[in-house]
């Protein structure tokens, strides 16, 4: 397995703000490693580090050599009142091949939505589209910021079978960041867990048995709520939590 992007005590930051410190942590080709921490805990930052668009304060970034990356961002303003097709939009910046957009959109089981105006898409379609236009550039990993925002819970789950069956067709990486832990335990190859820095990381039983993970999400089905209730209060250092398995 060949590693596309490894970071070796990576530290972001906003102006003099460290928002994420010394993380090391690392995706392989054809993986899915999921993102969880709870709001404002670096998730967003980290995937535009990983990417270039915000510079390491401090710490490295590498990437493979002409690593092609796919990112799909949460959602898209579209202007009401401009009228643009789905197969349009897809040929924006840019013309694509016929076949290679209409190829992306049988991959995301969205063909038949070509000739639909892209404002009168539902949340599910929409992602499904935006999905299908990262996919044009035949990339190595794809990166996804919260992609089933705004689905219920089961076009979210649909949604995540999507990513795994394209990862299956395409062979590419996911690294996503999700709040949908349930989902994200059974769809992962790999969590990474932040608050600030790597809590922790590993299969997804490995992470949901940490302490780390559990002070911040809890156990059970409540775990979800805790996220938006931590107070972050323990006290630990990052590192691999499989010392817990
Ligand atoms: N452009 C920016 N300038 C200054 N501070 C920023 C900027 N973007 C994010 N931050 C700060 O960096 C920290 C991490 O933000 P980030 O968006 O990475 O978190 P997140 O985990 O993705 O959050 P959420 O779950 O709410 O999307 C937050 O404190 C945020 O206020």
């Amino acid at each position: 397995m060949s590693r596309l992007i490894t970071t070796d005590a990576l530290t972001l930051a906003y102006g003099a703000t460290p928002v994420l410190r010394d993380v090391d942590m690392h995706i392989d080709r054809g993986e899915i490693v999921t993102i969880v921490g709870p709001n404002g805990s670096g998730k967003s930052s980290l995937l535009r580090g990983l990417i270039g668009a915000l510079p390491a304060f401090s710490g490295t970034v590498t990437r493979a050599p002409a690593l092609r990356v796919g990112y799909v961002p949460q959602s898209l303003a579209v202007d009401a009142t401009l009228p643009l097709t789905v197969a349009r939009f897809l040929n924006l910046p840019s013309r694509v091949a016929r076949a290679d957009w209409q190829a992306a959109l049988v991959d995301v089981g969205a063909e038949a939505l070509a000739d639909r105006q892209i404002r009168g898409l539902s949340g599910g379609q929409l992602q499904r589209v935006l999905l299908a236009r990262a996919l044009l550039g035949a990339p190595d990993l794809l990166m996804l910021d919260e992609p089933t925002q705004g689905l219920d819970q089961p076009g979210a789950a649909q949604f995540y079978r999507l990513i795994e069956e394209v990862r299956r067709t395409r062979g590419c990486a996911v690294l996503m960041v999700s709040h949908d832990l349930h989902v994200v335990m059974a769809a992962s190859d790999r969590v990474l867990c932040l608050n600030g820095h790597l809590c922790c990381q590993g299969t997804p039983k490995v992470v949901a048995d940490a302490p780390e993970y559990r002070a911040l999400f809890g156990s059970g089905t409540r775990g979800a709520l805790a996220l938006y209730q931590h107070d972050h209060d323990h006290d630990h250092h990052p590192h691999d939590c499989s010392e817990h398995a």
